[in-house]
């Protein structure tokens, strides 16, 4: 008898090419919610600001040039992140895939159309007010991305990381005059992107306040997303 695990069977079905973006402002939940997205269904997962933390830690020179702007709550250049993003997915060896923070202007979303189409983009659509309080107790294992809070899902030994034991940091730009810039930079630069997308038919928008409430609707649209197209 062949058994396969749930992850198991998802992946058979993303044999075939399943592309979603997942976006919102910061800290609307996408790297939470993609967690359980690789988790359930076994997609790839590409984000754009964990790609630029790994820069800046390995002090690479791209790192080095990003990090004031990303320190001032500022987007990064549109041609930056783009080269940054496109070159990862081509080494990737999974044509299926989830962009977290990517695209995030619409220049960045045709970079992205003339490569691929995207076949969903979940869209988080969570208060600023829920927002703010939440960073400011965002707690983040640098190397594999996995975020804690202090009130949500906080580490079973605080300031240690669940599954390698390393220690947690919090986000230079997740001080509360940074997070206001970034919220800024989402309202002019971002928020045309959903536009973008609507016009397209692709865009999927969950709203509310708290993750475990948003998360079943998300799954069960990639359960009948992925289900139908196989
Ligand atoms: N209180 C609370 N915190 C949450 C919830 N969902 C996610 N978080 C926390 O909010 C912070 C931001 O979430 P994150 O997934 O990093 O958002 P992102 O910036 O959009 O990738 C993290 O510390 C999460 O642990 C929730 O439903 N309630
Ligand atoms: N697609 C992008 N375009 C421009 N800047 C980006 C992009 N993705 C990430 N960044 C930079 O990295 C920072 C952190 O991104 P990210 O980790 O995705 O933040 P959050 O999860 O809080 O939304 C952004 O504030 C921005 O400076």
């Amino acid at each position: 008898m062949v058994v396969t695990t749930l992850t198991q069977h998802w992946k058979m079905l993303l044999q075939r090419i399943f592309r979603a973006v997942i976006m919102g402002p910061p800290g609307s939940g996408k790297g939470t919610v993609s967690g359980r997205i690789v988790k359930s269904f076994g997609l790839m997962h590409l984000s754009s600001g964990d790609l630029l933390r790994a820069n800046i830690k390995a002090k690479t020179e791209l790192g080095l040039l990003m990090k004031s702007c990303i320190d001032q709550g500022q987007l990064v250049p549109d041609d930056v992140i783009s080269r940054l993003i496109l070159t990862e997915m081509r080494n990737i060896d999974q044509s299926s895939w989830l962009l977290d923070g990517f695209p995030r202007t619409v220049s960045q979303a045709e970079s992205l159309d003339n490569v691929c189409s995207v076949n969903t983009v979940i869209n988080l659509d969570v208060p600023y007010q829920t927002i703010k309080q939440r960073l400011t107790s965002r707690w983040l294992h640098l190397p594999s991305g996995r975020v804690y809070n202090i009130d949500f899902n906080p580490p079973k030994i605080a300031g240690l990381d669940d599954v390698t034991g390393e220690p947690l940091i919090q986000r230079d730009d997740d001080t509360p005059e940074t997070v206001t810039r970034r919220l800024k930079a989402y309202e002019n630069q971002t928020r045309p992107v959903l536009e973008y997308y609507r016009s397209k038919g692709v865009l999927e928008t969950f709203s509310g306040t708290e993750t475990n409430k948003i998360w079943p609707h998300i799954q069960a649209l990639l359960s009948k997303k992925l289900s139908l197209q196989n």
